[in-house]
């Protein structure tokens, strides 16, 4: 039997990246530098000559663009699109639209290294004071869930991994065994709980994983979904590129 590919991709640079802002469940667009990268993942896919038969993301505007421009570039717009907020980013709670250098440089950058990446630390609470409570909890796209008793005021990366699994497990597996071909655009973290998962790294591997926006990543399964020798993290970019977009995402927590 022949192994399985699955191509994930960070949805391209938004404006709250480009501004170094907290995102999370905001529903930030694509600045003009992200909709470029969405269309050199989708330039980058055709090159490599992928097709897919269906495709998921999050119920975020910046995921949702992305997958529209590649799907637009490879010339599929027409596949089966599944959104769930279960591949939402995680929810940053209280942090959503601070600046990440302004809030290294009041709390440290020790403490927004561990609310950025630790495994199980979550940030502070949204609370319903927030200036972006009410506009994220009576979001009509959040009708289907998550229920109004667990919606969500703060996320580690456990939690989002407890929230995104069981829609992989449940959802995108039977897909993927039944020998589909499988683009999931998503978020730096919704997708780094999928890749822990997947690499079965540990709480402390994957504290270093910062992934870049708009560079598609491929993993090659076996029958087990294992990823084969050298079939992990596959990104289709240049190494050199996406060394330096990684090492500035985890720059992002420095206080200037
Ligand atoms: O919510 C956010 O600010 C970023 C990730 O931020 P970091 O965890 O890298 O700080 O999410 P995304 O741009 O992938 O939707």
């Amino acid at each position: 039997m022949s192994n399985y590919k699955i191509v994930m991709v960070r949805h391209g640079e938004s404006q709250w990246n480009q501004k170094n802002l907290f995102c999370g469940w905001y529903d930030a667009d694509l600045s003009d530098k992200g909709k470029q990268e969405a269309i050199n993942a989708g330039k980058a896919l055709k090159d490599a000559g992928y097709k897919f038969d269906l495709a998921y993301t999050s119920v975020l505007s910046r995921a949702q663009n992305t997958l529209q421009s590649i799907l637009e570039q490879i010339g599929q717009t027409e596949i089966p699109v599944t959104k769930t907020w279960r591949l939402n980013e995680r929810h940053y709670g209280g942090l959503t639209g601070l600046n990440k250098a302004e809030t290294a440089a009041k709390y440290g950058e020790e403490q927004v290294a561990i609310w950025r990446r630790s495994f199980d630390i979550p940030p502070p609470a949204m609370e319903s004071d927030h200036p972006f409570y009410e506009q994220i909890v009576k979001d009509p796209r959040y009708t289907d869930g998550p229920p109004p008793d667990a919606f969500p005021k703060f996320e580690s990366l456990k939690l989002t991994i407890q929230r995104t699994l069981p829609f992989w497990n449940d959802v995108i597996v039977p897909q993927v065994k039944s020998g589909k071909s499988i683009l999931i655009a998503a978020h730096g973290n919704s997708l780094r709980g999928i890749v822990k998962h997947l690499d079965k790294m540990s709480d402390e591997q994957i504290m270093t994983l910062n992934l870049p926006t708009g560079i598609p990543f491929v993993y090659t399964l076996d029958k087990n979904l294992n990823p084969v020798p050298n079939g992990s993290l596959q990104f289709l970019g240049d190494p050199e590129t996406v060394k330096k977009a990684m090492a500035e995402v985890a720059a992002q927590g420095k206080a200037k």
